[in-house]
């Protein structure tokens, strides 16, 4: 510190700086204020430290990524041998080049008989994916587990969602070829879903920066003969079916399906068993248990970012669907009679038209069409577009997964036997393959006066929701099932406002951790500043007695002499020969004039000493200390003046 002492022209800013920076660790953060103020336009401003980093950009990971959904994503993979196949002896049609991606299906040996009794001849047929997985022989080199199917696109996926896409993965196949297997997988092999799950979660830990705010919801339903069914909620008898209904905000919607928050991987794995359990499942001859439904697992994430400076909120939504479908059959070869016959048929139809809307989907002129009609008014835009969404229950509910907005892959099953039925899937894979969808990032920036107005609309919607549901309860009976639409839209209403207010107020706590943070950081700086401001005030105080006592020496001791001795020179009182350490040996005649230069030096130092006490005092008023408010204040106000 004697160094600040030592500073013989005009005690600027810089010099400050200069002085600090040779000084201790504490220097630091003084100088980085002191360049913070001479690097401002209009001179040393007063914004304190904190002011300037909260205008400063923040990391933001929310950098909107825009581009189309590309390509429907296609792997196949290939299981091994079940039970039925090995006391069968029945030989593997499928070959895999783990290089090329490529899948080779061979005709099997038929008898002349057989081969007379077909109308199309068996042939090799080669097929190229973005994977082929090959899970048919563990010995194998390439042999895929159920990690490697994870790694090789799951996670890819999950990396769209944190960026903001919809996404949708669903597995395709005839009965028994083993979707639920790679969706779902079994406790010690978990399978595409769980692992989503567990590394959404991971995810979402390790990225916890503090200013971003992650809601998570799952629902599970089960498409059933062309009906919905909820599987978070228990079973009843007789079972209750949800309704499918549309509107301009949410698009096609299940009407009263669960949607339940989740903290953790362990909450999700208890809703995972609950909805697997709740899955109408069934044994055929083709698989002990096969699917009779199509079951869609949907996670919503919503990733709210606040930014403290401004007060706003980054928005980003993401749903990932993951869908087990149920598997094709061929009535003869399941056996199926009654019930199961009938399942069976509804499967056919629903997986027969999702085959329509793919091969529309996947035809260029088609697509040219659905792109022409982008700006068409309403009948002629839906004679243009004519993809049959609306002819199954399946189709219409993932209308978006499979041509809008989303990034969409699927994973077509294959079993190693059945050359027709695994010709069929290549086949409908191949055509997926062409399927463009057209993604985009889901991400809105919202002030905060914009949320507050928003919760506010929705309290006026509710309001006049709620006394039309009122008045419609009064109205006659044929009026019922309006009042009953309109009970259910308020239901919706309500319970997206509940959301809306649960995010506000994540929001505030993400405000409150950045502000306690932002406050704890500041802390050891101010302690810093006080030890200075110490330090400085008794060095003035010692400066100003010097300088009203100046240390008058007798003429004939010559304090030089050390020096004269070292330079051989005698000292001529010259300002040349004038070291630093002179400052406590001058005196006498020419003391006058260095008298004025310190006392100028000394009222530059207090003038910057109270710009620097105003800047401390601004600070400490922003950023109280809770235990030394009072103390500070009475500590500043011992430093010289302004
Ligand atoms: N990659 C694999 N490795 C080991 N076993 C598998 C694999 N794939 C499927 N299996 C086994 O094959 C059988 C049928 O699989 P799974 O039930 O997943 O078929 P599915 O396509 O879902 O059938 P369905 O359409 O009838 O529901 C199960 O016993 C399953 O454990």
């Amino acid at each position: 510190m004697y160094q600040f002492l030592r500073l013989r022209s005009k005690a600027s800013l810089e010099e400050l700086c200069e002085a600090f920076d040779d000084y201790t660790w504490e220097g630091v953060v003084l100088n980085e204020m002191a360049h913070r103020a001479l690097a401002a336009p209009d001179g040393p401003s007063m914004a304190s430290t904190a002011g300037l980093r909260s205008r400063e950009p923040i990391e933001r990971p929310f950098t909107p990524v825009e581009g189309d959904g590309g390509n429907v994503k296609v792997v196949v993979r290939v299981r091994k041998f079940i039970r039925r196949e090995l006391e069968a002896r029945s030989p593997c049609l499928v070959e895999m080049d783990p290089n090329g991606q490529q899948t080779i299906l061979h005709p099997p040996e038929l008898t002349p008989e057989e081969t007379n009794n077909r109308r199309k001849q068996q042939e090799q047929r080669d097929f190229t994916f973005d994977k082929s997985f090959w899970s048919h022989n563990e010995k194998d080199a390439h042999y895929a587990q159920q990690h490697d199917i994870y790694a090789s696109f799951g996670e890819e996926f999950l990396d769209h969602n944190f960026d903001g896409y919809h996404t949708c993965i669903f597995a395709y196949g005839q009965t028994g070829s083993g979707k639920s297997y790679t969706m779902m997988g079994t406790l010690d092999q978990p399978g595409l879903i769980p692992r989503t799950c567990r590394g959404l979660f991971e995810r979402i830990e390790a990225e916890q920066n503090g200013s971003i705010t992650y809601n998570v919801h799952v629902s599970y339903f089960e498409i059933y003969n062309e009906h919905v069914k909820d599987l978070l909620t228990p079973r009843v008898n007789p079972p209750a079916y949800l309704k499918i209904r549309e509107s301009k905000s949410d698009g096609v919607y299940v009407q009263n399906l669960t949607d339940e928050p989740v903290k953790s991987y362990e909450e999700i794995e208890r809703l995972m068993k609950m909805g697997d359990m709740n899955r109408t499942t069934a044994s055929t001859k083709m698989n002990d248990t096969s699917s009779r439904s199509h079951a869609v697992f949907t996670l919503t994430l919503k990733q709210i970012q606040h930014d403290i400076a401004t007060d706003s909120t980054i928005e980003r939504l993401a749903r990932m669907r993951l869908v087990d479908l149920a598997g094709s059959e061929r009535a003869g070869r399941t056996e199926a009679t009654g019930q199961r016959l009938r399942e069976g048929g509804n499967i056919n139809q629903s997986l027969t038209t999702l085959g329509r809307v793919i091969a529309a989907l996947a035809d260029p002129k088609r697509q040219r069409a659905i792109a022409r009609s982008a700006g068409m008014q309403n009948q002629a835009k839906r004679r243009a577009e004519v993809v049959p969404y609306r002819d199954s229950v399946l189709t219409w509910l993932l209308k978006d997964s499979l041509g809008g907005n989303s990034k969409t892959a699927m994973v077509a099953c294959i079993s190693p036997t059945d050359y027709d039925e695994t010709l069929s899937t290549l086949r409908y894979a191949d055509q997926a393959k062409r399927i463009r969808t057209s993604a985009h990032v889901n991400q809105d920036a919202v002030s905060a006066a914009e949320r507050d107005a928003k919760i506010l609309e929705m309290q006026e919607t509710i309001k006049s929701l709620q006394l039309s549901v009122n008045a419609a309860t009064t109205r006659k009976r044929d009026e019922a099932d309006r009042a009953r639409d309109e009970l259910e839209d308020y239901q919706r209403q309500v319970s997206k406002m509940q959301r809306a207010m649960e995010e506000s107020r994540a929001v505030s706590e993400v405000k409150i951790r950045a502000l306690t943070m932002e406050v704890d950081e500041l802390r050891p700086a101010n302690e810093a500043l006080r030890i200075e401001i110490e330090a400085l005030r008794r060095h003035l105080t010692l400066a100003v007695g010097e300088l009203k006592n100046p240390i008058v020496l007798p003429k004939d001791i010559d304090v030089s002499m050390e020096e004269d001795q070292e330079n051989e020179e005698p000292w001529d009182g010259s300002d040349s020969g004038m070291g630093d350490d002179d400052l406590y040996s001058i005196s006498g005649e020419g003391g006058g004039f260095e008298h004025e230069v310190w006392q100028a030096d000394v009222d530059e130092l207090l003038k910057d000493l109270g710009l620097f006490k105003r800047k401390v005092a601004d600070d400490k008023q922003r950023f109280p200390h809770p235990s030394s408010t009072a103390k500070s204040h009475g500590e500043l106000g011992d430093v010289g003046g302004n």
